[in-house]
């Protein structure tokens, strides 16, 4: 496209103003439960997101070199900046929520417009259900319904997965077996590394994706292995709580693998019941906060404002008017604007086009006195 870089677009009138109404909408939700603003720069240093205690792919970053050689990069993700920002914040209870973009190389459209929540230093299962509750709260208020909750924790497949000896190679692609559900090759891979027992305890854990009900057959499955009863036992409590306070759609993928490199715990993500986007993704992270020495509870979501955007109708349903002036009557019409306070009101000179107004009004003037006339 001429004049703009590959992936970038400009965006006009609906899309904007359904952000704009998000945003707002978001914005009341959360200042009624809470949380604080937060807000930090597009600009950061790359090895924010890269270092070993985070783990992001430089090569997914829109970056460049700074006048000292240092790699600067466009925000990459919320979760992390906001982390870096806390981390000489006192320890005690926080609750920060967000709006803003992040830029991505992997993925087409390389500007993604985010909204969303963090908090640390909240137990577990309460900062979980209130990242939850508030998602459903907010979903109501904007109008589009609760959503369908999905839930996964990142230890089940890791600590069967730590059974086995897998090089870096093998390890990646079982990781990758695993999140496209290939069950045959996650079997053969694990294997190829292990024992037949662990193999075979993988490969069932690709199927562990469904209804709440599978939990109950995974809890036989597993009864003598206690690492994994406690997190089924920290599912239930979370779901739980999540029927009491109404959501009725809940899944689970317990071989669900983690799709950000600093998730440790619980995960979750929102489908739309309607087409089964994806609107929002989140999950715990407590280890994220040990490259700053500290052991934090720190658990959060996003919310992809690009699909919300397109559940929304554009909110705008006032009156439109036009007042068509001139140069002598231009003052006039801006005094006229305070007798339809609840309409939108556009000045304009003719020619205008007549089709975007309910009403147009002219201003005429009569023997030194203006009138306003109905056209
Ligand atoms: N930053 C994550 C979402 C998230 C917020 N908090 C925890 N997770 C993402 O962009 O996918």
């Amino acid at each position: 496209m001429m004049f703009l870089p590959e992936g970038s677009r400009d965006e006009m009138g609906s899309v904007v103003n359904k952000r704009f109404h998000v945003m707002e909408v978001f914005r009341k939700v959360v200042s009624t439960r809470g949380y604080q603003q937060i807000a930090t720069p597009l600009l950061e240093y790359a090895t924010t997101f890269t270092n070993e205690h985070v783990g992001m792919k430089l090569q997914e970053m829109m970056k460049w070199f700074n006048a000292n050689g240092d790699i600067e990069v466009l925000r990459p993700d919320w979760t992390i900046a906001i982390a870096r920002a806390l981390s000489t914040q006192p320890q005690e209870p926080q609750k920060y929520a967000y709006q803003g973009s992040v830029f991505k190389l992997n993925t087409p459209g390389v500007e993604f417009h985010q909204i969303g929540i963090e908090m640390i230093h909240i137990p577990d299962l309460m900062g979980e259900s209130e990242s939850l509750l508030m998602a459903q709260t907010f979903l109501k208020q904007l109008g589009v319904g609760s959503c369908i909750i999905e839930l996964g924790h990142t230890d089940i497949y890791e600590s069967l997965a730590q059974e086995l000896s897998l090089s870096t190679v093998a390890a990646e692609n079982l990781r990758q077996a695993m999140h496209d559900k290939k069950k045959d090759e996650v079997y053969q891979i694990a294997k190829a590394n292990g024992t037949i027992e662990t193999a075979e305890e993988l490969a069932a854990l690709v199927d562990a994706f469904g209804s709440i009900e599978i939990i109950a057959e995974y809890e036989q499955r597993w009864e003598n292995r206690k690492d994994l009863l406690e997190i089924l036992q920290h599912i239930k409590q979370l779901v739980a709580i999540l029927q009491q306070s109404g959501s009725e759609d809940i899944l689970v993928d317990l071989g669900r693998v983690k799709n950000q490199p600093y998730y440790s715990g619980m995960m979750f993500r929102g489908f739309l019941p309607s087409s089964g986007v994806v609107c929002f993704s989140g999950g715990r992270y407590d280890r994220l906060y040990e490259q700053f020495g500290n052991s934090v509870s720190a658990v959060g979501l996003a919310f992809d404002v690009d699909v919300l955007v397109d559940q929304v109708q554009d909110s705008e349903q006032k009156e439109t008017i036009c007042i068509i002036a001139s140069p002598e009557t231009i003052a006039y019409s801006e005094q006229l604007r305070s007798e339809f306070p609840d309409a939108i009101v556009d000045v304009q000179s003719e020619p205008i086009n007549r089709e975007k107004y309910d009403k147009v009004l002219e201003i005429v003037n009569r023997n030194g006195k203006n009138e306003v006339v109905e056209k």
